[in-house]
């Protein structure tokens, strides 16, 4: 009997942040019979349920505007064997043992008496109905169960493969827990084994042998109306370093958190690693690894395949398909940036999502220290990615206070690398995005002495060097500062430069300290500090959803200052009393939300948005947009 078949349909009213083709309407695809018994066809029976390839909605008045294309609760009889025909893209209809094995519409034992009799489930199921809370406790408790993290992790990926909703639901209902499961630091760990903990592939694998193809890889991709991708090639895996091909759970977990944390639905949403090789001779010479087996491809090579990605995506996708760069190598980050900034809807977040988290928590901070941004002075160990983007957003926010141009307001911040202090003697050798930063003075070797001689009263770390700053460093930074405001904010946790047990007791419970992976609340001389996570996840989410839901074309600084002072704006009283310089994760929807308007207020204010007219409550409207991991039911 039939269990799940797929044919052409009309996609009908096109949403606001759906991405028709240019002639509005999408390419045709051919028919593709998925699994078909002799007599039933596609729309031809009752009790099937529609899962149209670009999206989503089961039952009338679910919430969101923006990511369904067309409410269809009523199975695809509604299409005429004419609008089959002659109509673009398609539709799969399951029912039966499939739609058990369908994560997007799964209910697993959630069915319905009615709902398994309507869908071919008798006796698929055993004879219980579990409402979805109850799963969701028993998925919770079974995930605690495991010690080890990355059986936690597996065990979450398992379920975002079998049961989407079940997945989200928890996540979104127990955030503060999973969310290092799912996400950094467990993230880390999963990408180094990818290969051997590898089940079910996630995400889309353009690499060297898909050149000249992408845009048919594309079209394998069960989903039409995509509307963000992440994409890495894996060169630099959170503070890890070169993972190829297994970068891959990085896109993947960013994604989940769009859905979990932004309310972005997951059918619009498309994981890409871009695989050029790897230069990690442990992954080279592993057996189990799952990228292509040869040295990194550099040049002319790379920038041509990722030439053909970009302009694959923006073909297929649309122009306001906004893209995330993530984990990407300094060396071609900043360009990548810099040449697709001015064509696509891009972003990086390591550049620009880390830059936006981390001015929100020194806005916050400054609650606790005084002053205002120009009063400070800002010291950074690394000047990658994420140095040199908070710098600039910091110099930027300031310049914007003050009036003060920006080359001057840059002289408030201060960057180590490798090779100590940079500063304007060592300006030729510098690559060309830590130049703004090369200031005049002596030079200095080690970070310690930069500390002496610069005074900062914000230590910043994004070097990637684990345990970078000594009890010397933070000592010397607390001599300085009545309250040291230090962020190690390198991950995963391995890699952060200080731990939030060595920031309080070094500094005898003075900081204000934050850092990218999460770290649990410490106890200093019975006082309990409990850290900021001052990490990126905070903003993509909300930032990309309020790009999204406005339509907006480019990204622009302004956006980003708009997204931090959102964040900022997020933290009450309440949280300032208990020593938070970032509201709690467990509100992260409704932050999202927040940020989501005030990106999207800001892209309307610089003509940036196309989608008109601009909602009259953008708050609600972003709420009123976000997926709801609830079942909804099949009638
Ligand atoms: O993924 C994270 O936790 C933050 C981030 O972007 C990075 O460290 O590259
Ligand atoms: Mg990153």
């Amino acid at each position: 009997m039939i269990s799940l078949t797929t044919t052409s349909f009309l996609m009908g009213v096109s949403t606001p942040c759906s991405t028709p083709s240019a002639t509005g309407r999408r390419r045709p695809v051919a028919l593709k019979v998925v699994s078909m018994d002799s007599h039933v066809r596609a729309g031809e029976r009752s009790g099937s349920v529609v899962v149209d390839n670009n999206s989503v909605k089961e039952i009338p008045n679910a919430p969101s505007p923006v990511f369904q294309v067309e409410p269809k609760s009523t199975p695809a009889a509604s299409a005429s064997t004419e609008e089959q025909i002659m109509t673009p893209w398609t539709v799969s209809v399951a029912s039966g043992y499939n739609l058990l094995r369908n994560p997007r519409h799964n209910k697993e034992l959630a069915f319905t008496e009615k709902e398994r009799d309507a869908h071919y489930l008798r006796g698929l199921l055993p004879p219980t109905v579990l409402a979805q809370n109850v799963q969701v406790k028993k998925m919770l408790h079974n995930i605690r169960r495991y010690q080890v993290p990355l059986l936690k992790y597996m065990a979450m990926m398992d379920l975002q493969e079998r049961n989407e909703k079940m997945f989200y639901k928890l996540l979104i209902d127990h955030v503060e827990e999973l969310l290092p499961v799912v996400y950094t630091p467990t993230v880390g760990e999963a990408c180094q084994k990818y290969g051997s903990i590898f089940r079910h592939p996630q995400g889309l694998y353009i690499s060297l042998r898909e050149k000249g193809k992408i845009l048919e890889v594309l079209r394998n991709w069960p989903e039409r109306n995509i509307q963000v991708i992440v994409v890495t090639d894996g060169e630099r895996i959170l503070g890890l370093g070169d993972l190829g091909c297994q970068g891959m759970g990085i896109p993947v977990g960013k994604l989940s958190l769009y859905t979990a944390l932004g309310g972005v639905h997951p059918s619009v949403c498309l994981p890409v690693t871009i695989d050029v090789g790897t230069n990690n001779e442990e992954l080279l010479n592993d057996e189990f690894y799952i990228g292509l087996r040869q040295k990194r491809a550099t040049g002319q090579e790379y920038a041509e395949l990722i030439d053909e990605f970009m302009t694959a995506v923006k073909q297929h996708y649309g122009e306001k398909l906004l893209i995330q760069f993530e984990d990407f190598a300094n060396h071609n980050a900043f360009d990548l940036l810099a040449k697709y900034g001015a064509t696509h809807l891009v972003f990086n977040d390591d550049i620009q999502g880390t830059a936006s988290v981390v001015l929100a928590g020194l806005i916050t901070a400054l609650k606790f220290v005084g002053g205002s941004l120009a009063d400070h002075r800002f010291l950074f160990l690394g000047a990658g990615e994420a140095g040199t983007g908070i710098a600039e957003l910091i110099a930027l926010e300031i310049s914007k206070q003050t009036n003060a141009p920006l080359e001057e307001t840059r002289k408030k911040v201060w960057l180590v690398d490798s090779k100590g202090l940079i500063v304007s003697s060592r300006k030729d050798t510098l690559q060309h995005f830590k130049k703004p930063w090369a200031h005049e003075h002596k030079p200095i070797k080690e970070l310690i002495d930069a500390v002496k001689e610069i005074k900062p009263t914000v230590l910043i770390g994004t070097s990637g060097v684990g345990r970078a700053f000594t009890k010397e460093v933070v000592e010397t930074m607390t001599s300085i500062n009545e309250k040291p405001i230090i962020f190690s904010l390198s991950n995963p946790t391995s890699q952060s430069e200080c731990t939030a047990e060595e920031a309080y007791k070094w500094s005898q419970g003075s900081a204000i300290f934050a850092s990218g992976s999460p770290f649990d609340p410490v106890n200093y001389k019975g006082k309990v500090f409990v850290p900021g996570q001052s990490n990126n996840a905070y903003i993509f989410p909300g930032f990309g959803l309020g790009l999204i839901m406005s339509g907006t074309i480019r990204v622009h600084d302004d956006l980003l200052l708009a997204a931090s002072e959102a964040l900022a704006s997020q933290v009450t009283q309440d949280d300032f009393d208990r020593g938070l310089i970032f509201p709690p994760f467990a509100k992260i929807r409704k932050i999202s939300a927040h940020i989501a308007a005030s990106v999207a207020a800001k892209a309307y204010e610089l003509g940036l948005a196309t989608r008109l007219p601009q909602p009259r409550d953008l708050v609600k409207y972003a709420e009123g947009c976000m997926y709801s991991p609830s079942y909804q039911n099949y009638r």
